[in-house]
């Protein structure tokens, strides 16, 4: 059997050799030409497929190692029989990591309390729903948007006209959908990011069609109160650069980059291949999982909390360091641009999540505590 898999999926031939013959690509130069004798084609979100790809090919399992599949045409899978396969949630505590250490860094510059703040989480499935429970554990108020859960559970959700109204702090996770009863392209449409309360901060790490991207440079060029945080883009790899510069944090579509959500994504599309193909599951991911390099903090228990905070999440992540660098990357010309935005992805360093942390406090002390377990780090 062959398999065509994304020169950037980690540990594919170890989970995948015992399965046939791989051959890693870009996965922006995967054609319908190296698919014509491919069984298993193996992506990651920058390989568009659909019709005009597989039609043709002995393609009959396509795993995605992504949350998203917003490049996936799933109609036609269906249409055609191709078993398919995404990783949901596979990186989604590395998103929710992603938010903190921006929220920390854009508190830290406009020299606010973030308890202070009222946060509005717009799509609370497996990234927003994480995102949802670590601020609320942290004692944050938050609304929370999401109309098809809402239909669906009912429960305490409120409408985006609520959230753009009463939050000053926004964040975006919902999928990328251009029909259906609550379609999302341009879900910040330039009427809708003109009700951005003053001083509010938005950030977006869904996908970049979400947020009208004219429309946010038109308004962050106007008013100087607002905070944009953006991770994607429109038209990656191509970024606005004249939008990036108006950003506060600007990155490379990284959020979700822990090595863990990485590997995890491999994981679970082999996972799905096993399952479809009736094969018994002989790798482990957790025996492949290297340490990480910080594993245990100890922390006095009259330590000020806001400082416990910035600490433990900044120990593991800040995307500080990935702003400096995608900004960096911004000077060359359009075409050394979209290289560099495709470079800083394919080459990212080794991040680890919050979640893996073990915190052993000297004493008693329960703000701490409840700090530690909201954040989802082990008291030891
Ligand atoms: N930047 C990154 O590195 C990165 C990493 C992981 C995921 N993502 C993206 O983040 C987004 C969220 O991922 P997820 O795993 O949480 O997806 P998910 O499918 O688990 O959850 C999405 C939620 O959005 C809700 N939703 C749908 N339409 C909505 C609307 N119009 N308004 C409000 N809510 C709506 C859904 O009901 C669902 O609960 C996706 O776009 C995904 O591709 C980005
Ligand atoms: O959808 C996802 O899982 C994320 O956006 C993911 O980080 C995309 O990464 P890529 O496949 O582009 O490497």
């Amino acid at each position: 059997m062959r398999i065509v898999a994304d020169e950037n999926i980690p540990l594919v031939d170890a989970f995948f050799a015992g399965q046939g013959e791989i051959r890693r690509l870009p996965g922006r130069s995967i054609d319908a030409t190296v698919l014509a004798d491919t069984e298993v084609l193996l992506v990651r979100s920058v390989t568009r497929v659909d019709r005009a790809l597989l039609a043709g090919s002995p393609v009959r399992f396509v795993g995605t190692c992504t949350i998203g599949t917003d490049h996936l045409d799933l109609d036609y899978f269906q249409e055609a029989g191709i078993a398919w396969s995404s990783a949901p949630g596979c990186n989604a505590r590395g998103v929710v990591d992603y938010v903190l250490g921006s929220l920390l860094a854009l508190a830290e510059e406009v020299g606010v309390a973030l308890a202070s703040r009222t946060y509005g989480v717009v799509g609370a499935g497996q990234v927003g729903g994480r995102l949802v429970d670590v601020l609320r554990g942290l004692g944050w108020r938050v609304l929370v948007c999401d109309p098809p859960r809402q239909a669906m559970e009912g429960g305490d959700y409120v409408d985006l006209a609520t959230i753009l109204r009463e939050c000053d702090t926004i964040s975006l996770h919902t999928p990328l959908s251009h029909a259906g009863e609550h379609p999302t392209h341009h879900l910040l449409n330039e009427a809708r990011l003109a009700e951005l309360q003053s001083g509010a901060w938005l950030i977006n790490a869904s996908r970049g069609g979400v947020v009208d991207n004219q429309a946010l440079r038109a308004v962050l060029a106007r008013r100087n109160d607002l905070r944009a945080v953006l991770d994607v883009w429109e038209g990656e790899p191509q970024a606005d650069v004249e939008l990036a510069g108006l950003c506060r944090i600007a990155t490379p579509h990284i959020a979700g980059y822990s090595l863990d959500g990485k590997l995890r994504g491999t994981a679970q599309i082999y996972q799905a291949y096993c399952r479809t193909q009736g094969l018994p599951e002989t790798v482990v991911l957790d025996e492949l999982l290297p340490a990480p390099w910080l594993e245990e903090l100890t922390l006095d228990t009259n330590c000020d909390p806001d400082w416990a905070l910035a600490t433990l999440c900044r120990a593991v992540y800040d995307p500080r360091r990935d702003d400096a660098d995608f900004r960096r990357s911004l000077l060359g010309d359009d075409t050394q641009r979209r290289a560099a935005f495709d470079g800083l992805r394919k080459h990212y360093p080794v991040r680890r999540e919050i979640d893996g942390l073990r915190v052993r406090l000297l004493g008693e002390a329960p703000g701490l505590a409840s700090l530690v377990r909201a954040l989802g780090a082990t008291l030891v």
